[in-house]
C-alpha cells in the first residue's frame, strides 16, 4: 500500500492547513559557546517539528540590522549587536503545526528571570542579554526573517521515508 503524504499528515495532524507553517530559530553566540546547540535541536526534534534548514554563519553588522529592524531605536541596541555578533550563530528553519507559536512556548521569555523552567531560556539562561536562543514572534515576522537568512534552495522538502513500500 502506497500512501500519499496527504493521507500521512491528515492521520496525524487534524487540519492540514497550519502543517507547513514554519519559524526561525537561531542559537545565539552564547548558546554555541556554551555547546548548547545539541540539546536546543533535540527539544524541538523531540516535540515533533521538522528540521527544513540549517547553518553556521558570523552575522554582518548589516543582516542583524534587517533582522532587528524594530530594535534600532532601543538603548541596549548597540550591546545586542556586539553580544550577537561575539560569534558564530547556528541558524534553522523548522517546521510543523502551529510551530511558531509552540516554539515560542518552548523558548520562554525573553527575560530569562521571567521564563519557566522546563523552556530553553528558563533551563539555560539568567540574563536577558545573554539568552541563548532567537525564536520568530510572527507567522509574518518569520516568514520575513526566514527570506533574510536563506535562500530558497537552501530549505529542504523532505518526506518521512519510513513507509515499507520505500524499502529497497
Ligand atoms: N532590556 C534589555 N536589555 C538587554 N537586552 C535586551 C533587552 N531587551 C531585549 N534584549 C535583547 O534583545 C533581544 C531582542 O529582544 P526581543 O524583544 O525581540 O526579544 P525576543 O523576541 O524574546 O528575542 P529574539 O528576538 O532574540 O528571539 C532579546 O532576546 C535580548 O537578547
Ligand atoms: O531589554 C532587552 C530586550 C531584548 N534584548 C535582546 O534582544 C533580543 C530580541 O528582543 P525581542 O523583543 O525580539 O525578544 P525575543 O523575541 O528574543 O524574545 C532578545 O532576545 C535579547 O537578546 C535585550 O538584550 N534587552
Ligand atoms: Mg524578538
Amino acid at each position: 500500500l502506497l500512501m500519499s503524504d496527504e493521507d500521512c499528515l491528515c492521520a496525524v495532524f487534524p487540519g492540514i492547513a497550519g502543517v507547513r507553517e514554519r519559524t526561525l530559530i537561531a542559537v545565539k553566540p552564547d548558546g554555541v559557546q556554551r555547546r548548547l546547540v545539541g540539546q536546543i535541536m533535540q527539544r524541538f526534534e523531540q516535540r515533533g517539528f521538522k528540521l527544513v534548514g540549517l547553518k553556521m554563519l558570523k552575522a554582518s553588522d548589516d543582516l542583524l540590522s534587517q533582522h532587528y529592524r524594530d530594535l534600532q531605536k532601543k538603548p541596549f541596541y548597540p550591546n545586542l549587536l556586539r553580544y550577537m555578533t561575539s560569534g558564530p550563530l547556528v541558524v534553522m528553519v523548522w517546521e510543523g503545526h502551529n510551530v511558531v507559536r509552540t516554539s515560542r512556548l518552548m523558548v520562554g521569555d525573553t527575560n530569562p528571570a521571567e521564563a519557566h523552567p522546563g523552556t530553553v531560556r528558563g533551563d539555560f539562561s539568567i540574563h536577558i542579554s545573554r539568552n541563548v536562543v532567537h525564536a520568530s514572534d510572527s507567522v509574518e515576522g518569520a516568514q520575513r526573517e526566514i527570506q533574510l537568512w536563506f535562500s530558497r534552495k537552501d530549505l529542504m522538502d523532505w518526506d518521512s521515508c519510513d513507509h515499507s513500500s520505500t524499502y529497497q
